[in-house]
């Protein structure tokens, strides 16, 4: 898995038998520098030359082989001991909406099959896409099976996965509902990047502590239309991106850099408690790199009092590796001809299996029959 957040490869090694999912190994691995920028560029300009196209997702591919290679040597494991590779792809476009509705996530499947010698399922969102989904958020369906058992102990329970965008999942009562609340760390990170390009975030937010949110700015951040859509709804760079935010600090020239980072804080917090307001108070597990920012978590408990706040790590599941144990859980539902998506999550006009398999003729994955469920 890598993310919206550009910040490196996330791979998990995960084994999920009769229904179980565990973590057995995991591994970050930060991009090169060079490919960070170009895809970074890709992003913000949108425009590449076909060669460099080609290229960027053959050295993106290249990059995922080696952080998958790496973990299987750290574990002594080999191709074989492997039944499949579940990779996302990195997320440069995504348009739910318009006339041709697509997602693209660069990935050269066959580079990724190739280099490790695993079979390799990838473009999970295509087909949710064109049954009319969003084709996001995928995870929902995963969280439900992963925290099933806490479903009857509190009157409502929410899964928080704070990336670049921040998506929730709304596990307690029918039916599962799951959408992107809007930007996570994405507009924080620009702006920092912006000031410091050597620095990628703000460590715990102590430099978003360090400032006054103005009013104004977050109710001019909060009047983008995305916030008031109903769900099925998904995001991305797409919109919440740099010219997103000039288009919104134009009006506060006098704003000092610390005021708006806490006001970008703030509004990541806002949105996300404001999409939880019509439910009762609950459990919120929180995941991904924002939960590691204490002053947002702080904020959303601020603006969530009654709710219990806590990061799923302390329950049982790494909450730096549930996307990438998502897209592992998403590769055997679709080896297992099972549908990957939650038609009322996306809107997809039903549930279907989800991703394309790059299948290898040498790849011998050594489960029995009974390790076949794994
Ligand atoms: N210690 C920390 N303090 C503050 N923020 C942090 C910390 N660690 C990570 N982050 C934030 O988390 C981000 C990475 O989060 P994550 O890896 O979950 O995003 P992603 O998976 O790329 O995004 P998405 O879920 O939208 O695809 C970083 O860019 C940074 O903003
Ligand atoms: C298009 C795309 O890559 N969307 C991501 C992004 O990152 C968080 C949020 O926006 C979520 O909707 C989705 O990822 C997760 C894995 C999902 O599909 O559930």
């Amino acid at each position: 898995m890598s993310g919206t957040s550009l910040d490196g490869i996330d791979v998990a090694l995960v084994a999920m038998p009769n229904n179980t999912i565990s973590l057995l190994g995991a591994l970050e691995m930060p991009f090169e520098p060079k490919l960070r920028r170009d895809i970074l560029a890709l992003c913000q300009t949108q425009t590449i030359a076909l060669r460099d196209f080609g290229q960027i997702c053959v050295r993106l591919s290249l990059a995922y082989a080696k952080a998958v290679n790496q973990l299987l040597a750290q574990h002594q494991l080999n191709g074989n001991d492997i039944c499949a590779i579940g990779c996302h792809g990195q997320t440069v476009y995504h348009l739910p909406g318009g006339p041709y509705p697509f997602s693209m996530q660069l990935i050269n499947a066959s580079v990724l099959a190739a280099e490790t010698g695993i079979t390799t399922i990838s473009d999970f969102r295509s087909m949710d896409l064109a049954l009319g989904g969003q084709g996001a958020p995928l995870v929902p369906p995963f969280h439900q099976q992963l925290f099933e058992h806490l479903q009857q102990q509190y009157s409502a329970l929410v899964l928080l996965n704070i990336g670049g965008i921040a998506n929730v999942s709304i596990l307690s009562g029918q039916p599962l509902v799951g959408f992107d609340t809007g930007p996570g760390n994405v507009l924080m990170d620009l702006w920092l990047q912006q000031q410091n390009p050597e620095q990628l975030f703000d460590h715990n937010g102590e430099l978003a502590a360090k400032g006054q949110v103005c009013d104004a700015l977050l109710a001019d951040c909060l009047a983008d239309p995305y916030f008031a859509l109903t769900a099925p709804k998904s995001t991305g760079r797409e919109l919440f991106n740099f010219d997103w935010l000039q288009q919104k600090l134009i009006h506060y020239p006098a704003l000092s850099f610390e005021d708006v980072l806490a006001t970008l804080s703030q509004l990541t917090a806002t949105s996300i408690s404001q999409s939880l307001t019509h439910l009762s108070p609950g459990l919120l597990l929180v995941c991904g790199g924002g939960a590691k920012n204490s002053h947002l978590l702080h904020n959303i408990q601020a603006l969530l009092p009654n709710w219990q706040i806590e990061l799923t790590t302390n329950f049982g599941v790494d909450g730096d590796f549930m996307e990438a144990m998502a897209f592992a859980w998403l590769a055997k539902r679709c080896r297992e001809r099972q549908n990957g998506n939650d038609m009322l999550v996306t809107g997809a006009s039903r549930n279907e299996i989800l991703g394309q398999i790059c299948q290898l003729k040498h790849h011998q994955w050594q489960g029995d029959l009974t390790k076949d469920q794994q």
